[in-house]
C-alpha cells in the first residue's frame, strides 16, 4: 500500500515520480486477467483486507464502524472489510460494526455475495437506514459505488451518497468516493463535492485518472492511498500521474561556471495592456509572467507591453532586471525568432492583431489568456488557419495554457463540458493543433499529440487567485528557454518539459506557511 496524496516533494530525476493511470475499461481488463489467474475471491479478499487495515491504522480507537455498502463489488469490498473489522473489535466495550445495505442483494455479483456471507457469519449488524444523529459512528466506510458508476446516481443510492457527503464522521472511501466518475473526475450526483469531515480514499488495483483531476481531489479527501492488490498491470496506461522534480535545476546552474546569461535562454512576454483610452489596464499580468520567467532561471527576460496610448512605465521596480518595451518595439526586433515568446497575459483584445505575426515568426510560442481567446473556436469542422499548418510542418513548438473557460471557447462548447472530461478536452485540442496543451485547474492535464496525457499532482486551492496563471505561463516560458532543441524533439518530451513547469508551479504553495493565502506575487518571493 502506498500513499499518493499528500505527495512527498520529489528530489529524484524527472521521470522518477510518475504513476500509470488506468481508466475503468483498462481496469476491467486487468481485473479479469488477474481474477483468471488467481483462486476465486482472492482479489476481493485482498481488497477487503486492505480496506480493513487502512481503517484500523487511520482510526485505531474506532469502536463503532459503519460500512455503507452498494449492490455491486464495491459493496463487496465493504462487506468483507466489515467482516474483518468485526473480528478485530469483537469483545471490546462499545464495539459495533454495522452495514447499511443498499441495492438488491439477490442481484449481487458472486464475489460480493461471498463477501456478504462472510460478514453475516462474522456477526455484523445489518441496517436499512443511516444511524440516528446521536449515534454517529467513529468511522464510516463508503463502499456504495466504485468503478461501476458511469451515469447519474438514481434511486435510494441518491440519499445514501448525500448522507455520506454530509455526515460528520471520518470517512474512508473504497476505490473511489461514491459519485465520482473513475475516468474523468466528473461528479454524478447532486451533493456537495467537498465533505465536512476528514476523509481519505483507498483506491484498488489501479490508480484511476478521475481521482486526480476535475472534482477528484476535492471528493477524495485529505489523502489518497493505493493498493495494487499484488497485481502488476501489463497494460499501457491511459494517462500518467506526474510529479516531476528536477527543474529548475539550481545545482546544475551553480556547476556551470563558464555560463553566461546568453546561455540561459531568453523569454519575451507579450501582453500587459496599459490603461490607455479604455482606462482598463492589465500590465501586471505580463509583469508577473516576466518575473516568473526570470525567477525560474531564464537568462534575459523582455516584456513587450501593449501601450494602448498610455505612457510606458520606465521599469518594474519590484524586478528591475526585466527589460520593458512596447510590444511594437519587441516585434520590430529579432526577439520573436530567437526567444521563447509567452503571449497573451493581460493582452486584451489587442492581442488578436499580433497573433498572426507570432504564429508565423515564433518557433517557440506559449499562448495564454487573451492570445487563446484571439484564436477563436477551432472546431473540428473547419480548416485550421494556414499559420498552424505551417507551424506543424516546420516542427515548431506551441504550448497552450487554457483554463477551462478558455478551453471551452477554443472547442466551441461550454466550460461544464470541458470539466466533465478534462482529459478528453486537453487531448482533443492537442491533437487538433499539434500543440502541447496544459488544461489548468485542479489536476492540470498536459496533453500532446500521440502520447498519453499527464495529470499533475502538485498544487492546491491556494493557487486559485488572480495572476497565478500568468506566473505559470512565465515558468513554462523559462522551462522551454532552458531546453536545447534536441531535448524537445518528441511530443512526449515537450509534454514532460511543460509538466515540469506545471509541477514546479504547483509546488509553490506546498511550503506556504503565511497567515494569509499567497498572492501571485508572493509565489515568486
Ligand atoms: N471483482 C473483484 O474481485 C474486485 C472488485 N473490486 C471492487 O469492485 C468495484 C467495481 O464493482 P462493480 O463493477 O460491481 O461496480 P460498483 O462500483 O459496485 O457499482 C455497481 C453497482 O452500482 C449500481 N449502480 C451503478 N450505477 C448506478 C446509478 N447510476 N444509480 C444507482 N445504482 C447504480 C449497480 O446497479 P445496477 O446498475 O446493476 O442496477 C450495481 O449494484 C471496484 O470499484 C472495486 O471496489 C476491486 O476491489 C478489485 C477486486
Ligand atoms: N484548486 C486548484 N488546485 C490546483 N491548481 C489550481 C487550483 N485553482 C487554480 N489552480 C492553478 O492556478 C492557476 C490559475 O490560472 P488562471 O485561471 O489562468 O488565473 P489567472 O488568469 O488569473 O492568472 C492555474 O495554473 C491553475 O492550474
Amino acid at each position: 500500500m502506498e500513499r499518493i496524496v499528500p505527495a512527498r516533494t520529489p528530489t529524484a530525476p524527472a521521470s522518477a515520480r510518475r504513476w500509470p493511470l488506468h481508466g475503468s475499461a483498462a481496469t476491467r481488463v486487468i481485473e479479469q486477467w488477474a481474477a483468471g489467474s488467481l483462486a476465486p475471491h482472492t482479489l476481493m479478499q485482498r481488497a477487503g483486507q486492505a480496506v480493513a487495515r487502512l481503517a484500523r491504522a487511520w482510526r485505531p480507537h474506532a469502536r463503532h464502524i459503519l460500512v455503507v455498502a452498494g449492490g455491486g463489488n464495491n459493496g463487496g469490498d465493504g462487506w468483507l472489510a466489515a467482516a474483518l473489522l468485526q473480528q478485530h473489535v469483537a469483545g471490546l466495550p462499545g464495539a459495533r460494526v454495522q452495514v447499511w445495505a443498499l441495492g438488491d442483494t439477490s442481484r449481487q455479483p458472486p464475489d460480493a455475495r461471498w463477501a456478504r456471507a462472510q460478514a453475516l457469519a462474522a456477526g455484523v449488524e445489518v441496517i436499512g437506514a443511516p444511524p440516528a444523529e446521536a449515534a454517529q459512528p467513529d468511522v464510516v466506510i463508503d463502499a456504495v459505488f466504485g468503478l461501476g458508476l458511469s451515469r447519474r446516481v438514481q434511486g435510494s443510492a441518491v440519499d445514501a451518497v448525500h448522507w455520506l457527503h454530509t455526515c460528520a464522521a471520518p470517512t474512508l472511501c473504497v476505490d473511489l468516493p461514491s459519485g465520482l466518475d473513475a475516468d474523468s473526475g466528473h461528479w454524478w450526483v447532486e451533493a456537495p463535492a467537498s465533505p465536512p469531515a476528514p476523509r481519505l480514499t483507498l483506491t484498488l488495483l489501479t490508480l484511476k485518472p478521475g481521482l486526480f483531476t476535475g472534482l477528484g481531489r476535492a471528493c477524495a479527501g485529505d489523502a489518497i492511498w493505493f493498493d495494487d492488490l499484488g497485481v502488476s498491470p501489463a497494460l499501457a496506461p491511459d494517462a500518467w500521474l506526474t510529479l516531476p522534480g528536477g527543474w529548475p535545476d539550481v545545482p546544475a546552474l551553480q556547476r556551470a561556471h563558464a555560463s553566461h546569461k546568453g546561455r540561459r535562454g531568453d523569454v519575451l512576454v507579450l501582453g500587459g495592456q496599459l490603461p490607455g483610452a479604455t482606462g482598463v489596464g492589465m500590465t501586471g499580468a505580463a509583469i508577473l509572467a516576466g518575473r516568473a520567467a526570470l525567477r525560474a532561471g531564464a537568462g534575459r527576460v523582455y516584456v513587450g507591453l501593449l501601450d494602448g496610448g498610455a505612457p510606458m512605465p520606465a521599469l518594474d521596480t519590484g524586478q528591475p532586471a526585466l527589460m520593458l518595451r512596447t510590444a511594437e518595439a519587441a516585434l520590430a526586433s529579432s526577439l520573436p525568432e530567437h526567444a521563447v515568446v509567452v503571449a497573451g497575459c493581460g493582452g486584451g483584445p489587442a492581442m488578436a492583431a499580433l497573433l498572426p505575426a507570432l504564429l508565423a515568426r515564433a518557433p517557440r510560442l506559449v499562448l495564454d489568456a487573451d492570445a487563446l481567446n484571439a484564436l477563436g473556436p477551432l472546431s473540428s469542422g473547419t480548416a485550421l488557419p494556414e499559420a498552424w499548418v505551417q507551424r506543424r510542418k516546420a516542427g515548431w513548438h506551441t504550448v497552450l495554457t487554457p483554463h477551462p473557460l478558455e478551453a471551452a471557447r477554443l472547442l466551441g462548447c461550454d466550460s461544464a463540458r470541458v470539466q466533465a472530461d478534462r482529459l478528453a478536452a486537453a487531448r482533443t485540442l492537442a491533437e487538433r493543433l499539434g500543440a502541447t496543451v496544459a488544461l489548468k485547474g485542479s489536476g492540470t492535464v498536459i496533453a500532446a499529440p500521440g502520447t498519453p496525457p499527464l495529470v499533475n499532482l502538485s498544487g492546491d486551492g491556494l493557487l486559485a487567485s488572480a495572476g497565478t496563471g500568468d506566473v505559470l505561463a512565465g515558468l513554462i516560458g523559462a522551462r522551454l528557454a532552458a531546453a536545447d532543441e534536441a531535448t524537445l524533439a518528441s511530443a512526449a518530451a515537450r509534454a514532460d518539459a511543460v509538466a515540469q513547469a506545471v509541477a514546479a508551479h504547483g509546488a509553490l504553495t506546498a511550503s506556504w506557511r503565511g497567515h494569509w493565502p499567497p498572492t501571485a506575487t508572493d509565489l515568486l518571493l
